[in-house]
């Protein structure tokens, strides 16, 4: 559904992104994880078209995404930071990107909205929201347009508890639908239920991108967090091709 071949993304001296190559498919949910300024952000926002890449393509359902806008109204997206006008409201906000998105007619997915009690808040100014607040409107909005693909960074940072098991209920349910998630955390627990790919980068190089089953498997462990660890103590000596895959410069690229 998405493909990323050999793209480089550089920031002055600094490779971002160093030839990322990998594809992603329906039914996935892959997290991206690695250190800070490892590239992730950078990876998503490339997807987006935020982030116009030095070199290689990516290509959304076949077709390269160069100038072209139209695959993003099949993308959820939840931003790291969320950022919106400081003078609207919460509901003025909602019906703005309705209004954007011009799709008049189309089922809403209100769910997350509801789950949140957002009616209550809808009233309220964005410049008065706590950093969770906001980071619940995120999300409200990335699963609005009910996309076949959700692209979340960083999506239970700053949430409470209840409301991080309400998020991950309900990726879960799109998980069960088929769709296709891309989501960044550092808190590896959050990811473990939700999880059926890692992906893991380092100074903007790929490193691993292994179903979580098979790392789980390789390492003996049966938690991300400490899948991941085992893999990097062993300096990725561990990784064993999949099959269907090929494993390249420890990158593994699924047939
Ligand atoms: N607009 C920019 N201008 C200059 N450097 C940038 C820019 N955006 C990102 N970078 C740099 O690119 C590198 C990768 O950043 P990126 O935000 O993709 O990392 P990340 O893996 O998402 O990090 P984190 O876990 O902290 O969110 C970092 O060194 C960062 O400082």
């Amino acid at each position: 559904m998405i493909s990323v071949e050999h793209i480089t993304k550089k920031f002055k001296k600094l490779y971002a992104l160093d030839d990322v190559s990998a594809s992603f498919h329906k039914g996935q949910v892959v997290s991206l994880i690695g250190p800070n300024g490892s590239g992730k952000t950078t990876l998503i926002k490339s997807i987006l078209g935020i982030v116009q890449p030095d070199g290689g393509t990516i290509r959304f359902s076949g077709q390269a995404i160069s100038n072209q806008y139209q695959y993003r109204d099949q993308i959820g997206y939840m931003p790291q930071i969320g950022r919106y006008p400081d003078n609207m409201t919460i509901g003025q906000v909602i019906d703005m990107i309705k209004n954007i998105r011009n799709n008049a007619g189309a089922r809403l997915d209100e769910e997350l909205l509801e789950s949140y009690n957002m009616q209550a808040l809808l009233g309220k100014n964005m410049r008065s929201l706590s950093g969770g607040t906001r980071q619940k409107v995120s999300a409200v909005l990335a699963f609005l347009f009910d996309p076949d693909v959700l692209i979340l960074d960083e999506p239970t940072a700053g949430l409470d508890p209840l409301a991080t098991e309400i998020l991950k209920d309900k990726i879960m349910a799109e998980k069960e639908k088929g769709k296709l998630i891309l989501i960044t955390s550092h808190i590896l627990s959050d990811l473990d239920e939700l999880t059926t790919d890692v992906m893991y980068l380092q100074d903007g190089r790929l490193r691993l991108y292994q179903p979580i089953e098979e790392l789980k498997e390789l390492t003996g462990e049966s938690r991300l967090g400490r899948a991941i660890a085992a893999v990097m103590k062993s300096g990725y000596t561990q990784l064993q091709p999949t099959p269907g895959a090929i494993i390249k410069n420890m990158e593994v690229h699924y047939a």
